[in-house]
């Protein structure tokens, strides 16, 4: 990949689920650097998106990575080339210890495929990378994940993500149903992982977005109707309300105690504690 290039490329992304035309023509790219929000209403396509980007479900249209056309790859080959994935339910296992869990998700070093770029690094789980940037994984070793806090588990779901030589980092909806003093963790752990790895970004918490967003790319009804830098899109009320639906974006963190307005989520719900 050339300077300038994107990292990710989607072209033309249709799905179609039990007869419902659900992404209709999504194109958009991902730069190698910072953060990109994928941002819209509810069931508007994002996750689907996201799930077409890794061929978890059919889908017609073009995927690149890296410059390479991985349209026609298995799930496992797209993720082994270097893209991270952290679901929406975060994947980690509640009876496992933090370490066992990081263990588990290793993945085997030359695991990569022929002609990728990773194959002339060092193969090994980046352990040393995970704990730098967050310490609090280390200090929690023998802790059972179940026993973590929300904001702790997203922690641990992106410290997994990480672990691997993953060029990519697609995360889904970190903060969904978590309290705003866990929200504001996991914009740290976002925003601290994208330091290192560019990050796909799904989110509908716009204080969030604004924290830690470069570029946002708006889906609504299948397609993508607005890409361009977050900031500006953010701070234009009246298309964040024709495109979101939202009245207003939050300039300040929300507030420990009392939580984000209610309008400061796309969705109106409210967040409760986790
Ligand atoms: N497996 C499925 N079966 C039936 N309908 C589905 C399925 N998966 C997604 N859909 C529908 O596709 C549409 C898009 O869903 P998707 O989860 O991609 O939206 P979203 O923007 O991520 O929503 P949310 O913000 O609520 O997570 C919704 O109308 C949803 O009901």
């Amino acid at each position: 990949m050339s300077a300038g290039e994107p990292l990710l490329e989607a072209a033309d992304l249709h799905v179609w689920i039990e007869g419902s035309h659900i992404l209709q023509g999504v194109s958009f790219t991902v730069p190698g650097r910072g953060v990109t929000a994928l941002l819209g209403r509810n069931g508007v396509g994002k996750t689907t998106t996201v799930k077409a980007l890794l061929g978890l479900v059919p889908r017609s249209g073009r995927v690149a990575f890296d410059g390479v056309d991985i349209t026609a790859h298995p799930t496992h080959a797209i993720v082994t080339r270097g893209i991270g994935y952290v679901p929406e339910e975060r994947g980690i296992f509640a009876a496992l210890t933090v370490a066992e869990n990081l263990r588990i998700a290793e993945r085997r070093p030359g695991a990569y495929p022929t002609g990728s770029a990773h194959r002339t690094r060092p193969g090994g789980p980046r352990y040393e990378l995970v704990h730098d940037l967050f310490p609090e994984l280390r200090k929690r070793a023998r802790q059972p994940a179940g026993t973590l806090s929300g904001g702790q588990q997203q922690m641990l779901a992106i410290g997994r993500a990480l672990l691997n030589d993953n060029r990519l980092l697609i995360v889904d909806e970190p903060t969904k149903g978590l309290a705003p003093r866990i929200v504001r963790e996991v914009a740290d752990a976002v925003a601290t992982a994208a330091e290192r790895v560019p990050v796909l970004l799904v989110e509908q918490n716009l204080a969030l977005v604004r924290r830690v967003a470069d570029q946002a790319v708006v889906i609504d009804a299948g397609r993508v109707t607005h890409t361009g830098p977050a900031d500006a899109l953010l701070d234009d009320a009246d298309r964040v309300r024709e495109l979101l639906g939202v009245a207003r974006v939050a300039t300040e963190e929300p507030d420990a105690e009392t939580g984000p307005p209610p309008h400061d989520r796309q969705d109106g719900r409210q967040v409760d504690t986790a």
